[in-house]
Parts: structure tokens; C-alpha cells; sequence
């Protein structure tokens, strides 16, 4: 028998957390949450409008910690974060809710975008139609489907769910045949992961690889590894404007200025509370 991958003993915990989950607050209550949730941001819009006039489309990520690195960051306040990729620029936040492997919180998403005006995704490995309602309950703007964690029904059934609710989809594929099968979906939004959820083995190599096979009406984001303004600018000379970043930010003491230094370098630095001078 083999060793079961992370990503496999990532999903195999979220099954149970999604059955613990669904004892504790009924569909009809999330459905009520839902209904009464902030009115969504536009997180794919807020992304095409910038890469469109080809300007770098930011999703800057608040995560604590990951399974391929450990503790990104120790002081770690999600509202201040937030504040401070607006103000360093960016279009879009996504927020880890997993708690077991991420040291992600529900309230972290909350109170990230309760601090900014930034539309978020909800960066949770999503199996269920139960957690695309608790998404938008929290008051998400757009989920995130991993084309590896999911068989094509299930995902075709996850982006119906958010579809109805008013949520953006992001679908995220690592190869050529994931790809097919996000192509199928009716979503504007391909994150190409740079990094194999299954060995951790990350190249920026897999974005330029995939890219040629993107149609023009899809919006490339390019997820994971991109580290310093060489990786920016390979991305940028090959047309991908849009980008998910995370350690970069969370290891830099000022999140929100090195989110500036390495996308909008030739602008003045702003600081928030999270970026003293
Ligand atoms: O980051 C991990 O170790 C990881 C492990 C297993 C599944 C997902 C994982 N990360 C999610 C992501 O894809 C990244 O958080 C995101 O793309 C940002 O990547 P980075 O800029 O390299 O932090």
C-alpha cells in the first residue's frame, strides 16, 4: 500500500471536519447566513479590470502557516494584513480557513476583509456543496476548486452551487489534463498551481508550460513560488498578469510594502499599522 500523499491526508481530515461541521449548523441555517451575508465584491472582475490593461492583478494571500513550510509568520494579525496589501496595492485577498494544516481560522476571513475593500476567496480545499454556502456565509466573495481534489461531477455540481449564490470561482489546475477538465467549467478564473500539492516540488516552469493551452477568454492566475521580481517580470514578459502570492508576503516584516517592491516598484511606499516605518 502506498503512503498517502499530503494532499490526500488533507481531504481524507476534511471529510470529517465537513461531517463534524454539518452536526453543528444546519443547511437551512447556512442558507439563512448566506441570504444575510454582505452583498459580494467581485473578486474576478476586480482581477480582469486590472490584467486586462495589463496591470499585475494581485491576490495576496494571508496564510500562518503551510504543510511545505511550516510557520510563515508569527505575528499574525488578519485585519492589519489586510489593510496593508490595500494600501501596497493589491486587487483581491485570499484567506486560509483550514485549520488543521494552515492554522487558518473562519474568523481570520472575517476579519480580513471586515478591514479592507477588497473582495476575498476562501482558501479551504472544498469537497462539499455544504462549504460553498458556509463560504458565502462568511461572507466570501469566490471559492477556490482544486481540479486534483475533485472528480468532474463534483466539481461541476460546486460551481453551480456557488453560481447560484453569486460567488466567482477560481479552479485550479497543476497539468495538462486538469486543465481539460477546468476548461469545461463556465468560470473565467484558471489558477495554474506552480507547485504539486501532492511532492511540494514547485517550478514556475508549470504556468509557461500550460499557458499556450489557456484560451484567450480565460484569466490566467498564476498561483505559488513567485518570491522576487525576477519571478514578476518572467510572468509579466510572458503575459500573465495575474498572480497568488503568499510566503513572499507573510515572511516580509511589512506585507503590504514588499507586496509594492515586488509589483508596483516605481510607486512611493504607503504604510499601514502593519508596515511601520
Ligand atoms: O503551501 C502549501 O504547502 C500547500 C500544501 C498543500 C496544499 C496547498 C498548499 N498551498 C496552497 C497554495 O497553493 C498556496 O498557499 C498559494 O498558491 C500561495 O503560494 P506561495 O506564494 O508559494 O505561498
Amino acid at each position: 500500500m502506498s503512503v498517502p500523499t499530503v494532499l490526500e491526508n488533507i481531504l481524507a481530515r476534511k471529510a470529517v471536519e465537513v461531517a463534524q461541521r454539518k452536526s453543528q449548523v444546519g443547511l437551512d441555517e447556512l442558507d439563512r447566513r448566506a441570504s444575510q451575508a454582505d452583498p459580494v465584491r467581485g473578486f474576478a472582475n476586480a482581477l480582469l479590470e486590472r490584467a486586462q490593461r495589463k496591470a499585475p492583478a494581485v491576490i495576496a494571500e494571508i496564510k500562518k502557516a503551510s504543510p511545505s513550510k511550516g510557520v510563515l509568520r508569527e505575528q499574525f494579525e488578519p485585519a492589519e494584513i489586510a489593510a496593508s496589501y490595500e494600501a501596497g496595492g493589491a486587487a483581491c485577498l485570499s484567506v486560509l480557513t483550514d485549520v488543521d494544516f494552515f492554522q487558518g481560522a473562519d474568523a481570520y476571513l472575517q476579519q480580513a476583509r471586515g478591514a479592507c475593500s477588497l473582495p476575498v476567496i476562501r482558501k479551504d480545499f472544498l469537497i462539499d456543496p455544504y462549504q460553498v454556502v458556509e463560504t458565502r456565509a462568511l461572507g466570501a466573495d469566490c471559492i477556490l476548486l482544486i481540479a486534483s481534489a475533485l472528480d468532474d461531477a463534483r466539481m461541476a455540481e460546486l460551481a453551480s452551487v456557488a453560481a447560484d449564490l453569486n460567488l466567482d470561482v477560481l479552479v485550479e489546475v497543476h497539468d495538462g489534463d486538469e486543465l481539460e477538465r477546468a476548461l469545461r467549467l463556465d468560470t473565467p478564473l484558471i489558477g495554474i498551481n506552480n507547485r504539486n500539492l501532492h511532492t511540494f516540488e514547485v517550478s514556475l516552469e508549470t504556468t509557461l508550460d500550460l499557458l499556450p493551452r489557456v484560451p484567450q477568454d480565460r484569466l490566467v492566475v498564476t498561483e505559488s513560488g513567485i518570491l522576487n521580481r525576477a519571478d514578476v517580470e518572467l510572468m509579466e514578459i510572458n503575459e500573465v498578469y495575474a498572480f497568488l502570492v503568499g510566503e513572499a508576503f507573510m515572511r516580509a516584516e511589512q506585507p503590504g510594502l514588499e507586496l509594492q517592491r515586488l509589483f508596483f516598484p516605481e510607486r512611493k511606499p504607503r504604510t499601514t499599522t502593519a508596515d511601520p516605518e
